[in-house]
């Protein structure tokens, strides 16, 4: 069962800097030789891998991503300074594929992977490189080529990080359309008539978490019969659950009973899923009046001999809906902290470092080796019958 987050970005690359034409101008040196430098290459876009980010959400708030251009050449023989490069985080997991060409260019399966998707474009050169000897005062300069630009698709799996557990018509729906930036479509998945529904929730820049509602608990699935246990099994891997209780059914049946009826069936599924964190979260409380809400919640949360966390909430006009992703969010972030404070994962983070180090020292020497490479390569274009190329240097 795979949950597909998609997004499209474009990315272009650095253009490369113009070559300078420029003469030596200097006092008593009447006709000085050519001196214009050389550009700057452009800067190239990489994507690198993070397991910081588990959504695409941020690709959909910002599409364009451009690197650096490089710098002009200038007179008196000064290079233009290179583009700087540009590092976009991706999460682990994700897939890039060229939209025009459909062509997959990487997976992104590492922590620390880099991935070039649109290389700088090359320097030009200055006039200095085209003195020859039947021409002493070259008027000749390239300009810089283009950086790539290339239109983008990521794609990626998603895990869900809350599972909603309620019965039908308890509001689970309506609760992640009210707090879900974006909804990934699900991909892949046989029974299309109980599709999972699924929300990203964003909280701020970079913060977010993955809720899916599970459908179909209730009919039957603790026997395995139903669908049901295959939704289940999708739950088992959420960090943590919300129990949404419909406080007010509009048929009169009993809220308690109903409640009862999904722990228990959470129970006959899987005992260790049961001990998973649960929360509870009253909802429709708007269709109670006032003075009826706090009774009702007591008489649920006693009934069901709840002690841990309550959330009074109406999905459908949003009230209490941003405390509950609020604390949703800080207790997943804590999870995560205490969990890489386990010494295993402690390890297996150190190692993951350590090799993470290894990479970028071999990716900063592949890429000043490349560099070198290019710039070798420009230079033998140039060197050939046609000009006899002589480079002089400022006294
Ligand atoms: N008044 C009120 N109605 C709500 C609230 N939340 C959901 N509803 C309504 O309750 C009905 C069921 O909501 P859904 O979100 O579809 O419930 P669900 O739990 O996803 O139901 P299934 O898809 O059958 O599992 C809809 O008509 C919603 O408009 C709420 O906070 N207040």
């Amino acid at each position: 069962m795979q949950f597909v987050d998609e997004a499209s970005i474009i990315v272009e690359a650095g253009k490369g800097g113009n070559g300078c034409l420029s003469f030596r101008r200097e006092k008593y040196v009447p006709r000085g030789g050519p001196d214009g430098g050389d550009g700057g290459h452009g800067g190239s876009v990489y994507l690198i891998g993070d397991d910081a980010l588990n959504t695409l959400i941020d690709f959909k708030f910002q599409r364009f991503y451009k690197a650096q251009n490089g710098q002009g050449g200038m007179g008196r023989q000064m290079s233009g300074k290179a583009g700087e490069d540009l590092h976009v985080k991706v999460p682990v997991g994700t897939t890039v594929i060229d939209e025009d060409t459909l062509e997959v260019i990487a997976d992104v399966t590492e922590i620390g992977q880099v991935v070039l998707v649109g290389e700088g474009g090359r320097r030009g050169l200055g006039n200095i490189h085209f003195k020859s000897s039947t021409n002493r005062a070259p008027r000749r300069t390239t300009p810089g080529t283009e950086g790539d630009r290339r239109n983008l698709r990521l794609e990626m799996k998603v895990m869900a990080d809350v599972g909603l557990l309620g019965m039908p018509n308890a509001g689970k729906s309506t609760l992640i359309r009210s707090v879900s930036a974006a909804k990934p479509k699900v991909a892949n998945y046989p029974f299309t008539t109980l599709v999972p529904n699924l929300g990203v929730v964003k909280l701020g820049m970079h913060e977010h978490f993955v809720m899916a509602d599970v459908p179909g608990l209730i009919e039957g699935a603790s026997d395995g019969a139903g669908l049901g246990l295959r939704f289940l099994k999708h739950l088992t891997r959420t960090r943590l659950l919300f129990h949404v209780v419909d406080v007010a059914p509009f048929d009169e049946s009993d809220p308690v009973e109903a409640a009862k009826a999904i722990v228990h069936e959470l129970g006959q599924f899987s005992p260790a899923l049961s001990e998973r964190p649960r929360w509870l979260v009253l909802n429709k409380f708007d269709l109670l009046p006032e003075d009826e809400r706090e009774e009702r919640a007591q008489k649920i949360i006693q009934a069901l001999n709840w002690e841990g966390p309550v959330f009074r909430i109406s999905a459908i006009s949003s009230d209490g809906t941003d405390k509950l992703v609020q604390a949703a969010y800080r207790w997943l972030t804590e999870q995560r902290r205490l969990e890489n404070e386990d010494e295993e994962a402690l390890a297996r983070e150190e190692e993951m470092r350590r090799r993470m180090e290894e990479e970028s020292v071999a990716r900063t020497e592949a890429r000043l080796g490349r560099r070198r490479k290019r710039d070798d390569e420009d230079d033998e274009d140039f060197d050939d019958d046609d000009y006899d190329v002589e480079v002089e240097y400022a006294p």
